[in-house]
């Protein structure tokens, strides 16, 4: 059994979240980035505070294990947006799933919490009033075509090239427009950094749909005419439309929660962990989140969830219609025994259900045509079963399913059925933590990172002395 109960039911936490979102919500129809000079300066005078009382403070210790094993475990960053707790989740400013769905505004007319609300969370720690969220998506809209370089850079990719490199490479050639560059060649001061990277967090958020609708087109629709942007559409109604799911309500409130699930996971992940060691260089914003895609494609980490649809699907062709938990348990040991590893279950931090498996398993269960998807059952059985595999191969330290295992079979279920592409719709969503680490580390003008590293050599030396 879990732990603890990963979160509280919806219901349960209505009362809490009118107070909270009552403290948080803002009276006035402030802009992201009015609102932002306004809860800056008390972070800044808190960051000093720390400085000067607590400097010297010890939080915690480094083992060789640590060093030795992928710095797991060391509290060595500074991540303001989000914090993951090992069994209970990811909370985005103290903020459960559960409780983002409920406050945060979804898009007129559906469900879901947008994007750009939880966005605008991440950035300020405030929930946004709808006219905020609508005001940021029309914002979003407005800035949301490509330059035309990138277009014919983006156009004359091969198709065999895959979606998350065409990806990477678009996003580090949008930097030929950075705001944040031009300014510290002009010589801006320090404490203006956070200004320009600001204007270039919002273009960059802007154009990622153009940009990831555009590959989607080129490698697998290449005659499809592209639609163009509507100001009048939020940022995944605009997205769902480019690639082709603008008529299906349905697949474009699910990229909405998808897209603000998928946002943040603190800083230590490597995708997350990589945009702020590179934006640490003051590399501009579109530098440093074309690295972090890279850190995304990654089959350990971001394009797990294309590796799982493609093994599920495997395992559903091999099972045929016959889906019982022992033909799944079988499938399950074939894997672990050929030396693979399972995708979508563990984690390197979680040590229960990851909270966002749970949230799109939950949107599942409210559509009886998911409900009544063989491949959605498969991925549900697949959870049930696969735990107690895991715990009995007893490798991992999480037997658990983490948000892979349940995010590509509905984009399968609804149509989206290229499963190299899956990993893209990730890279647009873990935009909007990145950017706001990006901002928030030039307005507290956080340090270049470079952690002491040694050779196993030294390492005996230090343990001997
Ligand atoms: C959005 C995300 O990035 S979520 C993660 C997506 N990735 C996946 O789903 C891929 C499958 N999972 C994994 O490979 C791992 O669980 C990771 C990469 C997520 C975490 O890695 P770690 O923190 O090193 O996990 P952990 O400490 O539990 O690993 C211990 C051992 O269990 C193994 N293990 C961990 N997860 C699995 C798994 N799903 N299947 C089989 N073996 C596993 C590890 O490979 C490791 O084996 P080793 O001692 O031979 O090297
Ligand atoms: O937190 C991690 O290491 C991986 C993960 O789930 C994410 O980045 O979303």
């Amino acid at each position: 059994m879990f732990k603890r109960v990963a979160f509280q039911s919806y219901t349960s936490v209505t009362g809490n979240l009118a107070r909270n979102a009552g403290c948080r919500r803002l009276a006035s129809t402030k802009t992201l980035e009015e609102t932002l000079r306004e809860v800056i300066p008390p972070k800044q005078e808190q960051l000093k505070k720390l400085k000067a009382e607590h400097a010297q403070t010890v939080v915690g210790d480094v083992k060789v294990e640590n060093i030795i094993g992928g710095m797991r475990g060391i509290k060595a960053m500074l991540w303001e947006a989000s914090v993951l707790d090992p069994i209970e989740g990811i909370r985005f400013h103290g903020m459960s799933i559960p409780e983002c769905r409920e406050v945060l505004p979804p898009a007129p007319g559906g469900k879901e919490m947008t994007p750009e609300s939880m966005l605008w969370l991440l950035m300020t720690g405030k929930v946004p009033t709808p006219q905020q969220s609508q005001q940021l998506s029309a914002e979003l809209a407005e800035k949301g075509e490509l330059p035309s370089f990138v277009e014919k850079l983006v156009d004359s990719f091969p198709k065999t090239l895959h979606p998350m490199t065409q990806l990477s490479m678009g996003v580090a050639a949008l930097n030929h427009d950075s705001a944040f560059q031009a300014a510290y060649e002009r010589g801006v001061k320090k404490t203006e950094y956070w200004a320009p990277t600001l204007e270039d967090c919002i273009n960059l958020v802007a154009k990622l749909p153009s940009l990831a609708a555009r590959i989607y087109r080129n490698v697998y629709y290449p005659d499809r005419p592209l639609v163009p942007i509507d100001r009048n559409l939020d940022l995944t109604g605009n997205y769902s439309n480019m690639l082709g799911f603008g008529n299906n309500e349905n697949m474009t409130e699910y990229l909405r929660l998808y897209i603000a699930l998928h946002g943040d996971h603190e800083g230590g992940n490597a995708s997350a962990h990589t945009s702020h060691l590179v934006g640490s260089t003051l590399a501009d914003p579109y530098l440093a989140y074309s690295a972090a895609l890279n850190a995304l494609a990654g089959p350990l980490h971001g394009l797990a969830n294309q590796e799982v649809l493609r093994w599920q699907i495997a395992m559903q062709k091999e099972i045929g219609d016959t889906i019982t938990h022992d033909n799944i348990k079988e499938y399950l040991w074939r894997t672990l025994k050929s030396g693979r590893v399972v995708p979508g279950y563990g984690h390197g931090v979680l040590r229960n259900p990851d909270p966002r498996f749970v949230a799109l398993q939950d949107f599942c269960k409210t559509r009886p045509d998911l409900q009544a998807s063989p491949t959605i059952q498969l991925v549900q059985q697949t959870a049930e079963v696969a735990p107690e595999v895991l715990k009995e191969h007893g490798k991992t330290k999480n037997p658990y399913p983490n948000v892979d295992a349940a995010s590509g079979c509905v984009l399968y279920h609804y149509g989206l059925t290229e499963f190299k592409y899956y990993t893209v719709i990730f890279g647009v969503s873990r935009a909007l933590g990145a950017v706001t680490q990006l901002v928030w580390a030039r307005a507290l003008g956080l340090p270049i990172e470079r952690p002491k590293s040694y050779s196993m050599d030294a390492l005996e030396k230090l343990i001997k002395n």
